[in-house]
């Protein structure tokens, strides 16, 4: 049973269909990644993922239950939320935000429980030596960082508390907009790490070539549909990315492992020989 399910799911806005007869399914232990062309619904798929829209049409399901079902506080418990950005409209520090996230699901956990999770999620965001700095002081990707330790706290906050009965969900709404490629990976680093420990991870990614290197299955929506869905090698074919990002891209392979990405037709050499040697970044570095 996937541990993220949806189905047949159908939202309409302003007189049209943002997101159109989408079946997606994440099973614990897995990196799903969501990509697609501006305005073509991830972000408003990744909401009624995350319970905090309702489809017109269609279930979210989590562990085979419908989420329409579930309050609050136990999608709380069972999902964390990364949004394409986050508000903090009080003088908070950076521990207290982290704070939140944990408090929020785990206020029942033992103290030192809580702090090796505050420990924790700030490491993995790279954000430790921050941890007394105003939120409202740093940088755009220092507040992004941030934010991912905020939802890795409730995450493990959640996951240590006994009564979250279905696999935990991480969803990312493009978690690596604002930062540097040192911390790109690193962050994708951790959500796959995670997706291993046994979350079910769905990241939204603009980067194909991150995409192809974290994503075990991707999913392209275009105009709110499912356009295609596989494995990296399945979906990126010049021809699809042609047709939805409407740019001439050229895909290639790194041997040996044949891990596609993709390069913007214009930029790459004459030889695609030089593209396979082009380096990408890699679950490994
Ligand atoms: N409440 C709303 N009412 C009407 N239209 C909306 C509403 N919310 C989103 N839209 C539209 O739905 C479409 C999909 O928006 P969404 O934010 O999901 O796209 P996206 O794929 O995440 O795009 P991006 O890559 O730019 O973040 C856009 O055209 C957007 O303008």
């Amino acid at each position: 049973m996937s541990a993220l399910e949806a189905r047949g799911v159908h939202l309409a806005a302003g007189g049209r269909s943002l997101v159109e007869a989408v079946d997606l399914s994440v099973a614990a232990g897995e990196m799903v990644v969501v990509a697609g062309p501006n305005g073509a619904g991830k972000s408003t798929l990744l909401r009624l993922l995350a319970g905090e829209a309702r489809p017109t049409r269609g279930h979210v399901l989590y562990g085979g239950a419908d989420i329409a079902d579930l309050p609050p506080w136990r999608l709380a418990l069972v999902r964390a939320v990364l949004p394409q950005s986050a508000h903090v409209a009080f003088p908070f520090r950076v521990h207290e935000v982290v704070q939140l996230g944990i408090d929020g699901v785990g206020r029942k956990l033992p103290r030192a429980a809580r702090a090796d999770i505050m420990t924790g999620a700030l490491e993995a965001g790279d954000v430790l030596h921050l941890r007394d700095r105003l939120y409202q002081t740093l940088s755009g990707g220092e507040r992004q960082r941030v934010q991912f330790a905020r939802v890795l706290g409730q995450l493990r906050a959640g996951m240590r508390t006994a009564d979250a009965a279905s696999a935990p969900i991480l969803l990312l709404d493009e978690p690596v907009s604002s930062l540097d490629l040192k911390h790109q990976s690193a962050l994708l680093r951790a959500a796959h790490r995670l997706s291993r420990e046994g979350v079910a991870v769905l990241a939204i990614l603009h980067d194909l070539n991150l995409a192809a290197a974290f994503g075990d299955r991707l999913v392209v929506l275009n105009r709110g549909r499912v356009a295609a869905r596989g494995t990296p090698v399945e979906v990126l074919t010049d021809a699809l990315l042609h047709t939805v990002f409407e740019v001439p891209f050229r895909v290639g392979a790194v041997p040996p492992a044949p891990v596609p990405f993709v390069l913007p037709f214009e930029d790459a050499p004459p030889a695609e020989k030089a593209a396979m040697s082009h380096r990408q970044p890699s679950r490994a570095d």
